[in-house]
């Protein structure tokens, strides 16, 4: 039986969990939750029956095999650190935290001494298993374009000086690095920091809001010297998060029920 701890009970947190509730995720219990909004750790208790825990320091330290981050780019090294420091492995849904370099470095030199894993979902994006291998070549060129409604981007859109009310046309809302990008748009645009990681290469993104879109499209090319990868993802938001993606909770769902998967497809 697989023990899992989640920290942050919204949208993907609580997919999953009901995922694991209904059987699709097979020999596996939510048992600890975490979440700053107590009244999301206290829904989610009543689908899945876990421990509610006062802090990250007591889910860490409970009898668990497993911690989701599922909360925010600045959980994630408390999350991380912590949950490997007490023998745990961490699947990390806020990967943009990971475009920190020495973090990143961090991590994973922990996850090596404790003899522990790091889970990196897909998450909304899909390729990444023919990216792994295009890597073993000369990556040329990494761009990601991501679409998204101007809802989904209403927060991000505000701090930069936008009025996303009198947004009326699709406008390319942000063109530049990866570590602008997450840094601006933190809850929108951790795919492209994945998709850095997957290649080690700084992905060149650009950021379209349009508000006659209905959903979150991603378009990713990756051209090395073995070959040209296209992929385009429309998704499906979640309803109570536009900002995310149906499809980056179904990714943490596969990532999870492969865990005890004998046979193993894609790279
Ligand atoms: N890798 C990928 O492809 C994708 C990654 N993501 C990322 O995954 C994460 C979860 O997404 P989603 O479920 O949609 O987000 P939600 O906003 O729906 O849920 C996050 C929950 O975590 C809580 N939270 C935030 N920060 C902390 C913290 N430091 N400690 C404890 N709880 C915290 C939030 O509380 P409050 O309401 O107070 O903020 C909220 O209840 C986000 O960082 C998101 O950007 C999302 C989509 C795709
Ligand atoms: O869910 C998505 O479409 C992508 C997303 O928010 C992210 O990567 O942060």
């Amino acid at each position: 039986m697989l023990k899992i701890g989640i920290v942050g009970c919204g949208a993907i947190g609580t997919f999953i969990s009901k995922k694991v509730a209904d059987g699709t995720i097979k020999n596996t219990k939510i048992v600890a939750l975490y979440d700053r909004n107590i009244e999301k750790a206290i829904s989610l208790s009543n689908i899945v029956k876990a421990k509610i825990c006062r802090d990250v320091d007591e889910l860490v330290r409970g009898d668990l095999d497993l911690v989701i981050e599922s909360a925010s780019v600045h959980a994630v090294e408390e999350v991380a650190e912590k949950s490997l420091k007490n023998g745990k492995d961490v699947l990390i849904m806020s990967v943009g935290a990971l475009a920190d370099k020495e973090l990143f470095l961090k991590l994973k030199k922990l996850a090596k001494s404790e003899n522990r894993k790091i889970y990196l979902p897909s998450g909304a994006i899909g390729g990444l298993d023919a990216i792994k291998a295009l890597k073993l070549g000369e990556i040329k060129e990494v761009v990601l374009k991501t679409t998204k409604p101007v809802c989904a981007l209403k927060d991000a859109l505000k701090n930069l000086g936008y009025e996303p009310e009198k947004i009326k046309e699709e406008v390319m809302v942000y063109e530049g690095d990866v570590f602008e990008a997450i840094k601006n748009f933190p809850a929108n645009i951790n795919v492209a920091v994945v998709l850095s990681i997957a290649t080690e290469y700084s992905a060149k993104v650009v950021i379209v809001a349009d508000p006659k879109i209905k959903l979150n499209r991603h378009e990713i090319f990756v051209k090395s010297s073995i070959g040209t990868l296209k992929v385009c993802v429309e998704n499906v938001p979640f309803e109570e998060n536009p900002k995310t993606s149906a499809l980056a909770a179904y990714s943490a769902v596969r990532l999870i029920m492969d865990l005890a998967e004998p046979i193993k497809v894609g790279t």
